[in-house]
């Protein structure tokens, strides 16, 4: 049995279609990730599996039962959010607990669980503070925490860390990954953050204009992109994309190749171009390459001797790593992605 079960939901906002035949199945203890451009439809998603939304068509299981219709207290799941939403005038420890209280759970099993709580996220100092009496890093943790003393079926996360400094961020991600090891939950999390999409899932949605564009591994997504879209969201910097001459067999319309996928190289390369920009972050670096008759690629290196801008230099893909794709923006098989051919970058 699945822990959820979305089957062809719909929503619409009068004429408009903010979700459109979403099908998606979410296994016991999954980790699953939903990102995709703004406007796509994530959170409404999200806010639908919590009840805060009704859809419009469709079926949501959770667990195998049936939630079309069912409050929000009714369906097991505990929702954090961006927000944090902790009530400013009540302590760690009772703003973990109101929930509680109000389900009129027996006080000594709300003081066990609480404990429980505050010693998975290292609450303990801080269960007599009040919120402003925390950073932000402890308040997104009591707010985690108040999800988990509800021991809900499912924890939906609607990008928990953004309002977290860089630091933070690694800090609780780590926290998090850590936390459903521990757990064994079920987790759906949106966000924006790549780094926390590729590290946090078992699997991730791409949505796109509230539809599903591809589910798979963080690998698949990135190894294996369905099509274009897929293809230029997940990856930073972002994948190249080169527009094939008309001549090229096979018909495929564009090539993709990522930044670390594309050598530096004097010795014959494939193209030769003028450096325009060069990013230093240390351990490596983003070489941004203007090319006669292709256009601007990337190229992503290790971070020593990197060329000047202005420098001539010569690029050339790995053998094996060019991803293909036909005129409607599906991949083409790998096993005719020869490699060929005259290209133009997109612009
Ligand atoms: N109550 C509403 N009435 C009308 N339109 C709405 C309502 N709520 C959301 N929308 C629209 O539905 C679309 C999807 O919104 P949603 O918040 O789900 O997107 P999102 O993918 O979470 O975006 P972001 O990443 O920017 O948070 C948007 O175009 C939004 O303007």
């Amino acid at each position: 049995m699945h822990a959820l079960d979305i089957e062809n939901v719909g929503k619409k906002y009068g004429e408009y279609q903010v979700l459109d035949q979403v099908n998606l199945q979410v296994a016991q203890g999954e980790f699953l990730v939903i990102v995709g451009p703004s406007g796509c439809g994530k959170s409404t998603l999200l806010r639908i599996i919590a009840g805060l939304d009704e859809h419009s068509a469709g079926h949501l299981r959770i667990d195998g039962r049936l939630m079309d219709g069912v409050p929000p207290a009714k369906r097991g799941i505990a929702m954090v959010f961006q927000s944090y939403a902790l009530y400013p005038h009540l302590s760690v420890a009772d703003n973990m607990s109101l929930a509680l209280k109000q389900e009129r759970v027996p006080r000594e099993e709300i003081q066990r669980r609480v404990r429980a709580a505050a010693e998975t996220l290292a609450l303990e100092p801080l269960l007599t503070r009040r919120p402003a009496q925390l950073s932000g890093g402890q308040r997104q943790r009591v707010a985690i925490g108040r999800a988990i003393v509800r021991q809900p079926k499912l924890f939906l996360f609607d990008e928990p860390l953004s309002n977290l400094d860089a630091a933070l961020r690694v800090n609780t991600r780590l926290e998090l990954a850590q936390l459903h090891r521990t757990l064994g939950a079920t987790i759906i999390y949106v966000t924006h953050d790549q780094v926390e999409a590729m590290t946090l899932a078992n699997r991730i949605v791409v949505m796109e204009g509230g539809s599903v564009g591809q589910v798979g591994t963080p690998a698949q997504l990135y190894n294996e992109p369905a099509n274009l879209f897929v293809a230029g969201f997940i990856g930073s910097p972002k994948m190249n994309f080169i527009t094939e001459d008309a001549a090229a067999p096979l018909g495929a319309a564009t090539v993709g190749v990522r930044p670390e996928h594309l050598r530096l190289t004097q010795e014959r390369p494939r193209w030769s171009g003028t450096v325009q920009h060069v990013e230093y972050l240390g351990a490596d670096c983003h070489i941004i390459v203007a090319i006669k008759d292709i256009g601007k690629l990337t190229v992503r290196t290790a971070g020593e001797a990197a060329p000047a801008v202005g420098d001539t230099v010569g690029v050339t893909p790995l053998p094996g790593k060019l991803l293909r794709f036909d005129a409607a923006g599906q991949r083409l098989p790998s096993s005719i992605a020869s490699e060929v051919m005259p290209l133009r970058a997109h612009a």
